[in-house]
């Protein structure tokens, strides 16, 4: 799969947004990849996961346990790891909380781990996963995501394979563009939003 496939994977799923959103690292972004309009269809994130297996595959050898950072890393994970015949597995948030490894899952001795996310902006949900992951027996020898629109800065402290690297504008809230000032900010993720 090229990077183009992958593009047009997100762009004809309608998952390539145009707006004003506030990302899960507090930045604010024109763009938006609604990684869930993709999960939703079995059949799209079969052909993606199964490319970022290969490219899992290529660059880090045998893995045997996916670790995902929920809730967009679940499917992705899962289904990764089916294509590297792999187990997976994911750390959660208690709300506003670390991350943390829970539900008896554990990377034990001897095993070779790789933390797959769907979208790597600044890499703070990955490392983060790769905190929570310190005390584990196993290695945690690489990340992956489907897409690093990063441009290739988001710092994991792993090396970090993408389907495709892209760079997309952030902005700091108090140093907006006027145009992206001018629409209303939506904030589509999980992070920091409270218990009802
Ligand atoms: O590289 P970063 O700056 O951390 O941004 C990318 C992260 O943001 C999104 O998760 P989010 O926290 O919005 O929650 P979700 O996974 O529950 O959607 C996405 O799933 C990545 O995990
Ligand atoms: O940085 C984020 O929060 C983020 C960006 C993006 O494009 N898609 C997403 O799901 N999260
Ligand atoms: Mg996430």
């Amino acid at each position: 799969m090229t990077p183009e496939d992958v593009l047009e994977e997100f762009r004809s799923a309608g998952a390539l947004l145009q707006g004003h959103f506030i990302l899960s690292s507090g930045l604010r972004s024109p763009t938006f990849l609604q990684k869930m309009t993709i999960f939703s269809d079995p059949a799209r994130t079969e052909r993606l996961c199964r490319a970022l297996a290969e490219v899992i595959t290529r660059q880090f050898g045998r893995i045997d346990i996916v670790v995902s950072p929920a809730i967009g890393g679940i499917i992705p994970g899962y289904e990764t790891a089916r294509h590297l015949g792999a187990k997976a597995i994911f750390v959660e948030r208690d709300p506003g909380g670390p991350f943390t490894l829970r539900r008896g899952f554990s990377i034990p001795a001897g095993a070779r781990a790789v933390i797959v996310e769907d979208i790597v902006t600044t890499g703070l949900s990955a490392r983060e996963c790769l905190a929570s992951l310190k005390d584990e027996a196993g290695e945690v020898v690489g990340a992956a995501c489907l897409i690093d629109r990063s441009g290739g800065r988001g710092e994991i402290g792993l090396p970090l394979v993408s389907l495709v690297t892209l760079d997309i504008p952030t902005y700091s809230p108090d140093a907006l563009p006027p145009e992206l000032a001018a629409l209303p900010a939506v904030k589509p993720g999980s992070r920091a939003i409270s218990a009802p």
